[in-house]
């Protein structure tokens, strides 16, 4: 039996949550066109015959803007430390940047190995992608823990397979750290909350899905179906209306996406009951930050 923690790396929007998502064959984390959507770490456990594969799911790198933007670099930078491997992606449209540089800076020394990743190249040029593999090259010159370089397409699933052999191969003996049928690590109320803002950052824009934070607060079985309680934080009154919608038509938009989603995630019918409260300046405050959203275990 091979296992071990891969963590998932990269600059925002590189294709991290869908490259996990694909692996899993099913929708685990949030996807997004927005960069950072990723603000929570979630372990994806990933079975096969002879392997169990935990990803972890990196939230993006950068730099602090604010309270909240030095809590996500303490966190991928604390996500690194204990993992057995790193995937290091790259997006060749995008380029290989200064901020590609610095993960990598932070991976060449973790010296943790570590597999690099060119992704999307359904639709980058075979330039671009010659260029990123030659850029980060460079940045990884003399590195003694980079194994390979594979170039994929997580959104096509082109050269997954190898992907995959590559990471089982380079993965340590070791035991099975979670039961079979357990596909993350996290709470229901959490994957529910995550659904839920998922769809708040695909019908929004500008500061609103940055300002926004989503809590379950019931769960309850009913007979025919389940009922859910969520409250929607904002920080601004303006904010909430904007989450409302003119005649509640964008809360209504929310609810009837995350309940389709919930209910494939659940298997059974779903009651979803969205409340939206202003919370002024929600993202500074630290209790409300590790009371709501659960980042408390991630910045042990
Ligand atoms: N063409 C193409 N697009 C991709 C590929 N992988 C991801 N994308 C797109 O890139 C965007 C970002 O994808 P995510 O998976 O949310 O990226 P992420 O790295 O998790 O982003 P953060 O949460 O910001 O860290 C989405 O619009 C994806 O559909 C790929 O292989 N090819």
């Amino acid at each position: 039996m091979k296992s071990g923690f891969v963590a998932v790396a990269g600059k925002p929007n590189v294709g991290k949550s869908t490259l996990i998502n694909a692996l899993m064959k099913k929708k685990v984390v949030i996807v997004s066109d927005k960069p950072q959507t990723t603000r929570n770490r979630v372990n994806c456990i990933l079975n096969t015959e002879n392997a169990q594969i935990v990803l972890v799911d990196t939230p993006g790198i950068h730099k602090p803007l604010h309270k909240f933007g030095e809590y996500m670099v303490k966190i991928a930078v604390n996500a690194l430390k204990s993992q057995d491997m790193v995937l290091f992606l790259v997006d060749p449209i995008d380029q290989v940047r200064e901020s590609d540089i610095n993960i990598a800076k932070i991976i060449k020394e973790s010296n943790i190995p570590t597999i690099l990743v060119i992704n999307k190249i359904d639709a980058a040029t075979p330039e671009q992608v010659q260029e990123a593999e030659t850029r980060i090259k460079e940045a990884f010159e003399n590195a003694k823990n980079l194994i390979e370089i594979i170039k994929i397409s997580a959104l096509t699933g082109e050269n997954l397979e190898v992907l995959m052999d590559k990471i089982i191969e380079n993965l340590p003996e070791g035991p099975q750290y979670y039961p079979e049928d357990m596909a993350t690590d996290r709470p229901l109320a959490f994957m529910i909350s995550e659904l839920i803002r998922e769809k708040i950052f695909h019908l929004t824009s500008e500061e609103i899905p940055h300002s926004t934070a989503v809590v379950v607060e019931e769960i309850t079985d009913k007979e025919d179906l389940v009922y859910i309680r969520a409250e929607i934080y904002v920080e601004r009154k303006s904010q909430k209306g904007i989450i409302i919608g003119q005649n509640g038509r964008m809360i209504k938009k929310i609810g009837m996406l995350a309940r389709k989603d919930i209910e494939a995630l659940l298997d059974d019918k779903v009651y979803l009951d969205l409340y939206v409260k202003v919370k002024e300046k929600w993202r500074k405050k630290d209790s409300i930050i590790l009371n709501t959203i659960g980042l408390k275990d991630d910045l042990e």
